[in-house]
């Protein structure tokens, strides 16, 4: 098996509460069809949002390598936040560089100087991301970064990268700094950007293979476009399940990989489907998770607790192994005949069955191996059931207008401009308990 599979079994209502029937899959496939068209139709137009399913089509491995060919680094600290700092978070782990790709995704003052004093400033690419260029958090965090380097005497300007949109307070830093600028592409939202330059930056500066992440990438898309269908296209398939159990009662969507290099995943994906599907009282709420870790803490909730989850377990078919030594140690001995991939393995499956015997519906996600090309492919079919499930859903997936208002409040408490958002917190209601 080759392709990335979307197993629904423990999602039917012959095993789960709640459950999806097979006549209900029927009958959402009719629904599926129409929402095919609708985003097939806005990706020849390059819609807003639904061009990012074009993504793989647009863009240029090469000419991002191009663009950062003269950033000789052995660290890369990005400086992004939400889907400008977990698209390319999500790459670099899956290809094996997390330990050389940094994120500073917060405005953490003990965080931002420890990673600033552990880093060598003098072989490290800053990489500043924003698609807006306005983001408070992002901008702070770049102008901390620059100081930091001038006082450690390294020429930030040699070492940085921006990427962001055609406009903009960064992208006006870029020009006069004469830094090389790529660009968020036209009608793509940051958190379905991790196929283009937004994502792919800090792994190409490591020599990662982006080139096989774009092309999973377009896999998945080709596999849309020959669908249409949640029998037939696996992204469908999990977007269809997903929105049928929401309605159903889970409104609870727990992200489970059973791979380390695939943590970041489950946090790109909490963003996805909370800034997008998160409206009109509707919208499922994310957990992070990871196998098999989260077994020893989370799993008795999703086991025993309410019936309003879905939980995703995703693993790699293929992993490079450890085996386990031998030992004749009574209550260890039968470990020494496994490896530390069969255990993990074994405890996949040990934990979606303890989920079906207790009729809590889960879906089993399966990619070859985590390298580029399979996180090219994740990504992609989690948007495509990002995107459909929004359809179903009749939300307005693309927009994120709570989480806009927060950004005005914070700015024009800041003193970053008037903004009628900003009397809110003024008037916010007090009934303190503690204290003198
Ligand atoms: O890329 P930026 O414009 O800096 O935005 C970074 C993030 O900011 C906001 O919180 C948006 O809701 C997110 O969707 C976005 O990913």
């Amino acid at each position: 098996m080759t392709d990335l599979t979307v197993d629904l079994g423990n999602a039917l209502a012959a095993e789960a509460r709640p459950g999806v029937s097979e006549g209900a899959l029927d009958r959402l496939d009719d629904r599926v069809a129409r929402a095919h068209e609708t985003i097939t139709a806005g990706m020849a137009a390059d819609g807003f949002g639904y061009a990012s399913l074009g993504l793989p089509e647009r863009t240029d491995p090469g000419a991002i390598e191009a663009a950062v060919a003269d950033l000789d680094a052995d660290h890369v600290l990005t400086v992004g936040i939400g889907g400008s700092a977990l698209g390319a978070a999500t790459v670099s782990a899956a290809l094996g560089l997390a330990d050389r790709h940094h994120t500073l995704d917060n405005v953490d003052p003990v965080e931002t100087r420890r990673l600033l004093d552990a880093l060598p400033l003098d072989r490290t690419t800053v990489n500043v991301v924003s698609r807006s260029g306005t983001t408070a958090e992002t901008l702070a965090n770049f102008l901390v970064v620059r100081e930091a380097m001038d006082e450690a005497g390294v020429d930030w300007t040699e070492r940085t990268v921006v990427t962001t949109g055609a406009e903009g307070p960064l992208r006006t830093a870029a020009t006069e700094q004469g830094l090389p600028a790529l660009s968020v592409p036209e009608g793509v939202p940051g958190r379905f950007s991790a196929l283009s330059a937004v994502g792919l930056v800090p792994a190409a500066v490591l020599g990662g293979d982006i080139e096989g992440v774009v092309r999973g990438g377009a896999a998945g898309r080709e596999a849309l476009l020959a669908g249409g269908s949640l029998f037939d296209y696996p992204g469908y398939a999990y977007g269809a399940v997903a929105y049928a159990l929401e309605q159903r009662g889970a409104t609870v969507t727990a992200m489970l990989p059973y791979a380390e290099s695939l943590e970041p995943f489950a946090e790109w994906f909490a963003q996805l489907w909370a800034e997008s599907l998160g409206k009109d009282g509707l919208g499922q709420t994310p957990a992070r998770a990871l196998g098999a870790t989260d077994q020893h803490s989370q799993l008795q909730l999703y086991r025993g607790g309410r019936h309003d989850k879905l939980v995703t377990l995703v693993r790699p078919r293929e992993r490079a192994d450890m085996a386990v030594p031998a030992t004749d140690v009574e209550g260890m001995s039968y470990l020494g005949d496994a490896t530390l991939g069969e255990l993990l393995d074994a405890e996949f499956e040990a934990t979606e069955a303890s989920l079906a015997a207790a009729d809590q519906p889960n879906i089993r996600v399966e990619l070859p191996r985590v390298d580029g090309p399979g996180i090219g492919r994740l990504l992609y079919e989690m948007e495509a059931a990002c995107v459909l499930a929004g359809e179903l859903l009749g939300v307005e997936t693309f927009a994120q207008p709570a989480v806009e208002w927060g950004k005005r409040a914070a700015r024009g408490l800041l003193g970053g401009g008037e903004f009628p958002e900003a009397e809110a917190v003024a008037e916010k209601t007090t009934r303190v308990v503690g204290g003198e």
